[in-house]
């Protein structure tokens, strides 16, 4: 792994390959009756093909803003957002370029009446992917995510993290070369957030996928993430950017390690301060 990433990254921090995901100023405005709610501003982030970068930080600091913009469900009051140099445009985002992108929310939102397996089919119908290869491919990933045995049920017949794991599945059956997750395990025990962070990982090593995975879990973006954006409130903007440099495929016991602990310490230091100073 580190060898592949000082591919992509060159010395002194000079990536070799244009950003997959690019974001330039960009701030939104919330125009509210009674006022407006700046949920982020002037935002700048570049996320490099492969990279699997977290953004960390405190309820309502506009981390779901910056997904709900690069879903085109919002645009920016100003600013530029790109995907492969392409720019995402307010409300007339091509098909082509969302079909770039899959998205994983706090909740799966599967459709009640639908099984697991046509849930996780769900995109092929959207993006017009048919065919046998595809069909496959809902096989393959639901081998993978251990929901062989429950692909006929409905929703309300499985748990909470097989419900995550169908929607982790289904942001991925039409091969997206983005994953986009905020907060995915979130509302899952810690055991079975756990659990679900390494499969993740472990799904990462195989297809190496471009990640923006929102948390506000320190130990969680030390755990997965390869660089961390911190943000703050109140404005929402990124305060920091910060490099994890430990070793890949990486494991629970490393939770333990020194160097991890060290992470850990940084970035909650660093919300901890900007929270302290907001408070004065
Ligand atoms: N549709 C909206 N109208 C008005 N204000 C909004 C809207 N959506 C978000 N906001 C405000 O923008 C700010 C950022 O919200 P956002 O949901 O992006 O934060 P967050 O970091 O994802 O929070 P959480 O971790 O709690 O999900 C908050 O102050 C929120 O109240």
């Amino acid at each position: 792994m580190a060898q592949k990433m000082s591919q992509l990254i060159g010395s002194g921090g000079d990536h070799v390959q244009d950003p997959k995901i690019k974001l330039v100023d960009v701030t939104k405005v919330f125009k509210t009756r009674s006022k407006d709610i700046v949920a982020v501003r002037d935002v700048n982030m570049e996320v490099h093909p492969g990279d699997f970068v977290a953004i960390l930080g405190p309820s309502g600091c506009g981390k779901s803003t910056i997904i709900r913009m690069l879903n085109d469900i919002i645009q920016p009051s100003s600013g530029e957002m790109y995907i492969d140099g392409q720019e995402i445009v307010g409300g007339k985002t091509s098909k082509e370029l969302m079909k770039k992108m899959g998205f994983i929310f706090q909740q799966p939102n599967l459709f009640p009446w639908l099984t697991v397996r046509q849930n996780v089919s769900l995109p092929l119908k959207v993006f017009g992917l048919q065919g046998k290869e595809w069909e496959q491919n809902v096989d393959r990933l639901i081998e993978m995510a251990g929901l062989k045995e429950y692909e006929h049920a409905y929703p309300a017949e499985i748990s909470g993290g097989m419900m995550q794991k169908a929607g982790v599945i289904r942001a991925m059956v039409h091969e997206p070369e983005i994953l986009l997750m905020d907060e995915p395990f979130g509302a899952l025990d810690e055991i079975t957030r756990e659990q679900l962070d390494l499969e993740l990982l472990a799904i990462w090593e195989q297809t190496r996928k471009t990640i923006i995975f929102i948390t506000h879990e320190v130990e969680e973006a030390v755990l997965l993430a390869s660089r961390v954006y911190v943000m703050a409130t109140n404005p929402g903007r990124i305060v920091a950017e910060v490099e994890i440099d430990l070793p890949r495929p990486r494991t629970l016991e490393m939770i333990e390690h020194e160097r991890f602990i060290t992470y850990e310490m940084e970035l909650t230091s660093m919300i901890g301060k900007v929270e302290l100073r907001h408070i004065k």
